[in-house]
Formats: structure tokens, sequence, C-alpha cells
């Protein structure tokens, strides 16, 4: 199956359909975030359900450990294919998630936000955290690990790492994929589609560079022959 997934950002209902309308459910997956979801709810989960889309939700959750098990839940419940929190919530919070999923037996994939993709090292000494940001993300998706959870959220920089302090299977979900072609944005340590990849992600999320495109589909395949190059 495909690693590409394409971020539905800055959308209403009308326009993510729109924009699913000219891509391939066989090349990628969507993400529905904050915005769309507080505007629109589950009608835009369903309605991108039935084109044939399996959906990430990107609510990232981050509560007391018995608000964040009933959110993921409520989540999977919409049959999502993907559900994420946020790593910092902690192990209390993580496991009552990730066993509120396995004891109702849902195939719903939970991942842990590590450090958002937006974040320096500096931005991190900002809000209280010393020592590197490396060690910071790899200890968050260590917990994340151990708590249970098929994977996490990172940069492509940290994949690899990741994957030695976890385990292959365990998901290293990357935003910040700049393709060649594309502009950098408001994001801070990226990478392109190819060289994530070859660094240890297992599924590249894109937004903008694609989004963005004067012609989505024709970005994605630029995306995808960038791949195979
Ligand atoms: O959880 C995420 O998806 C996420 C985590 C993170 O650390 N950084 C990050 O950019 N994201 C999301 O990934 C998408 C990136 O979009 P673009 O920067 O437009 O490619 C956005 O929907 C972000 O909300």
């Amino acid at each position: 199956m495909t690693p590409l997934i394409i971020a539905l950002d800055k959308m209403d209902c009308a326009q993510a359909l729109a924009l699913a309308d000219t891509l391939d459910p066989a090349q990628c997956r969507v993400k529905v975030g904050k915005e769309i979801f507080t505007r629109e709810g589950p009608a835009v989960i369903n309605a991108l359900h039935a084109k044939g889309f399996e959906v990430f939700l990107d609510l990232k959750f981050h509560d007391i450990p018995h608000t964040v098990a009933q959110a993921v839940e409520a989540s999977a419940d919409l049959g999502v294919w993907m559900v994420n929190v946020h790593a910092q919530g902690g192990p209390a919070m993580l496991e009552a998630a990730a066993s509120r999923l396995a004891a109702g037996g849902y195939s719903t994939k939970l991942i842990a936000v590590t450090v958002l993709t937006s974040m320096s090292e500096q931005e991190l000494s900002h809000i209280g955290v010393s020592g590197s940001l490396e060690a910071h993300v790899t200890r968050l998706a260590a917990m994340s690990f151990n708590a249970g959870l098929d994977g996490v959220v990172c940069s492509a920089h940290e994949a690899s790492m990741i994957r030695k302090a976890t385990s292959d299977a365990f998901l290293r979900v990357t935003p910040g994929i700049r393709p060649a072609f594309a502009a950098k944005d408001d994001q801070s340590r990226i990478m392109t589609p190819k060289q994530a990849l070859e660094a240890g992600s297992t599924h590249l999320v894109i937004g903008r560079p694609v989004t963005q495109a004067a012609a989505p589909q024709h970005a994605l395949e630029h995306i995808i022959q960038e791949l195979n190059e």
C-alpha cells in the first residue's frame, strides 16, 4: 500500500471532496485535521470513505487519560484508518488510549505526535525541555512504543533513530515533506519524499505541495515519479 498521506487542510467539505475527486485512493490516503473536522464533523469522513479513501483523523488528542480514551474510541467508531494523540500527554494517557482500542477490537491505528515538525531545538528550550531535540523525540517514541501504540508522528530526520529505539514495525509517520519542486512554508525540519523513505519513514504526510498545487493529481504523480527515480 502507498506510503503517501495527503493532508486536506484549509478547506471546507465541498473543497476537500472536490480535491479528493482529483486524487486516486490507490495512490494515497487522506488526512482530515482540526480545521476541516471542526467545520464539518464526521460527515466529511463518511464522504471520503464513500469515495474509497482510508482516512487518518488528525485531532492530536491531549487530555486526561479517560477523556483521551473516549475520544480515541469515538474516532475508531467512525471507521478511520488512523488516529493520533500527543505523546506529551504521558504514559498513563497513552496506555489508556491504546488499551481502549485493543479492548474494543478496533483495527484503527493509534500513533502519537512526538515533537511537532514546526519546532526547533531552540523553541523546545522555551517550553522547558533541556537536552537535544533528538533525545526528547526518542524518549517520547520509546514511551509510546511501551504503551502499546502502533507508531509515532515525527520528522524524517528522527525516523531511523526511532526505528532503532523501538522496532521495524513501529510506524514512523513523517510530515515536513517537501518535494524538490515545493516551498518550505512554515515547516522547520524538512526532507524530500525520497530522502524521507530512505531515512526510515514508513508513511509521508504531504499537504500544501499537493493541495495548493494548480493541479493536485499532477503534483501527486510528480511525487510518485520522484520516489521511483
Ligand atoms: O500530526 C501531523 O500530521 C503533523 C505533525 C507534525 O509534527 N507536523 C505537521 O506538519 N503535521 C501535519 O502535517 C501536515 C503538513 O502539511 P504541509 O506542511 O502543508 O505539508 C499538516 O496537516 C500538519 O498539521
